[in-house]
C-alpha cells in the first residue's frame, strides 16, 4: 500500500534520512523503531508531505506522492497524526472530531455521512464517548492526545500514520491507546506506528524496521525483531 525507496530527507541543510526503503503492506502495522533523533518524525513528515523529500520516491497505491502537498496526499486515504495534543481548547470533544470530518464538508472528500463518522470514532474511543460534551480544554493531557488520534480516524483513512500516540501518557493510558490501535487493526486499517514502547509496539505490529541514525539498520516480521538480540539490547530492556 505505501512504499518508500532511497528516501532521503532533512531540514535545510542538514540531511537527516540517508536513503531508507520500507513497505507497509495493506492491513498490516508496521512500527518504526529507533532512538531519540535517529529520524522517525521526519520520516512521517515526510510521507504525508509536510516536509519535502529531496531524494527517492514514494508511492501510496500505487500512486507517486512525493512532491504532493499534505493536502492531497490526505485526500489519496492517507491520515497523519503527529506528535502532540493538537486540539481545540474552546471546543467540545464532539466538535473537535466532527473537524476531522472537515474535508466531507469542503468536498475534498466524498461527502458521506459526518454523524455516522462522528458515531464510529466515539465507539472507537470509550473514554471520550463519555467527555463528549466537555471543552477539549478541560480533559486530561493523555485525554487530549487520544482526541488527536480519534480525529485522524475520523474518515476511516486507508493508512494512518501514528507519531507516538502513547507519548506522555499514564500507563493506564497506554494500554488504552494500544487496544485502540488493535480495534483499528482488527478493522483492517494499515498503520505505520511510532512509539517509544518498542516492545508492545512489536506485539500490534506485522513488521517491523530499525531506523538508526537516518539508516534501517534491521528489518523484519515483528517477531523475529522481538527475538533478535541486538533489537532487545539496544530498544526493548529496561522495563519497555
Ligand atoms: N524542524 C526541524 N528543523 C531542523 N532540524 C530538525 C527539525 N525537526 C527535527 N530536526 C532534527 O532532525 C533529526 C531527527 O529528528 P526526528 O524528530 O525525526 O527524530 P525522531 O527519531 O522522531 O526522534 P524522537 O524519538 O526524539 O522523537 C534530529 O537531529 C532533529 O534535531
Amino acid at each position: 500500500m505505501l512504499q518508500i525507496k532511497n528516501l532521503e530527507a532533512g531540514y535545510g541543510k542538514v540531511q537527516v534520512l540517508h536513503g531508507i526503503s520500507m513497505e507497509v503492506p495493506k492491513g498490516k502495522v508496521v512500527t518504526l523503531i529507533g532512538s531519540n533523533g535517529a529520524g522517525k518524525t521526519t520520516t512521517m513528515r515526510a510521507i504525508s508531505g509536510m516536509i519535502k523529500a529531496s531524494s527517492g520516491e514514494i508511492t501510496l497505491s500505487g500512486k507517486r506522492i512525493d512532491g504532493l502537498e499534505s493536502y492531497t496526499i490526505a485526500k489519496l486515504g492517507l491520515a497523519h497524526s503527529p506528535e502532540g495534543r493538537r486540539v481545540f481548547a474552546t471546543m467540545t470533544v464532539t466538535d473537535n472530531l466532527i473537524l476531522g470530518a472537515f474535508p466531507r464538508l469542503t468536498g475534498s472528500r466524498p461527502k458521506g455521512d459526518v454523524a455516522g463518522d462522528l458515531d464510529r470514532a466515539l465507539e472507537l474511543f470509550p473514554r471520550l464517548k463519555e467527555r463528549r460534551t466537555q471543552l477539549a480544554g478541560t480533559l486530561s493531557g493523555g485525554e487530549q492526545q487520544m482526541l488527536a488520534m480519534a480525529r485522524a480516524v475520523m474518515l476511516n483513512p486507508d493508512i494512518v500514520l501514528l507519531d507516538e500516540p502513547s507519548m506522555g501518557l499514564a500507563p493506564i493510558l497506554v494500554e488504552e491507546v494500544f487496544r485502540i490501535i488493535e480495534d483499528l487493526k482488527s478493522r483492517g486499517v494499515t498503520m505505520l506506528l511510532v512509539e517509544q514502547f518498542a516492545a508492545a509496539a512489536l506485539k500490534v505490529a506485522d513488521y517491523g524496521y530499525v531506523l538508526e541514525n537516518g539508516r534501517i539498520s534491521v528489518h523484519g516480521p515483528a517477531t523475529q525483531l522481538r527475538d533478535d538480540p541486538a533489537v532487545k539490547a539496544a530498544y526493548l530492556g529496561g522495563g519497555h
